[in-house]
């Protein structure tokens, strides 16, 4: 059985009297595409958080590449890359030096970085844009750009959250391709989308209703196991008593 990369155990976290995540359980297997579901306010982002090692548990238990999430949270940020589609790239840096500023602050070493990035710029077909501001590529490059430098610094696990929002199907393709071959290469990745034909390409998928887990299965099981040929169908089975509807 392969490593487990992520686990997580009772997982709770409250604000005051309210329970943003209640006792959640899950592993994540190293290489595998994990997806995390729920509808706005579920909890995906406060579960996020705690597992990026930005945030404390109020209780229960999880270790992140090998890391607790209450006493090692540096370790686990320098295990893990996070791209979400609020926080990605500086739009007035060009691409190279995007590339080379999150290279730096991830821990590329310096002797590799400048031959490393002409590579990545070559393999993401930028090279003529390599000098250009980020501001002036379409959102989609922006998106598998930012991909790539959270994954330049070969983490075992990259957090993305909500990565592909506003984006035509495309291009989401596209993206998913990217996220297959770092899947291949061994990275874990754990991934919250409202997309549901992006909850298709998942190896196993969470929903999560008000900070509970409801499912956890691979897409297949899931659609069987409520009769449905959707994973729309699955979520909207799930979340549709939700009584959170988030912020
Ligand atoms: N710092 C906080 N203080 C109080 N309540 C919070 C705080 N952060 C989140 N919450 C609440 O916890 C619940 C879960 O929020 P969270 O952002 O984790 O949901 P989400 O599933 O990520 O939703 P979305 O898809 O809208 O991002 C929401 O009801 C939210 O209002």
């Amino acid at each position: 059985m392969a490593d487990k990369v992520i686990t997580c155990k009772n997982l709770t976290k409250k604000f005051g009297d309210f329970y943003a995540v209640h006792n959640i359980s899950f592993d994540v297997s190293q290489g595998e595409i994990f997806g995390f579901l729920g509808a706005n306010g579920a909890g995906k982002t406060t579960a996020m958080r705690i597992l990026c090692g930005l945030s404390y548990p109020t209780s229960g238990e999880a270790s992140v590449a090998g890391f607790d999430v209450y006493t090692q949270q540096e370790r686990i940020k320098q295990n893990i890359g996070y791209m979400s589609q609020k926080f990605s790239l500086y739009e007035n840096l060009t691409v190279l030096e995007n590339i080379t500023f999150f290279g730096g602050v991830y821990g590329v070493p310096a002797a590799q970085l400048k031959e490393r990035s002409r590579q990545l710029i070559a393999k993401l077909g930028l090279t003529n844009e390599a000098k250009k501001l980020v501001a002036s590529l379409p959102l989609g490059w922006k998106q598998k750009l930012a991909f790539s430098v959270a994954i330049f610094h070969e983490p075992k696990i990259v957090f993305l959250d909500e990565p592909t929002g506003g984006v035509d199907p495309v291009t989401r393709r596209q993206f998913w391709d990217m996220i297959y071959e770092a899947a291949a290469n061994g990275i874990t990745v754990f991934v919250t989308t409202h997309y549901m034909d992006e909850a298709e390409y998942c190896d196993r998928v969470t929903i999560m209703v008000d900070g509970k887990v409801e499912a956890l299965d691979s897409p297949g099981n899931l659609k069987s196991r409520f009769d449905v040929t959707s994973m729309d169908e699955v979520f909207y089975r799930l979340a549709r008593n939700a009584v959170r509807s988030g912020d």
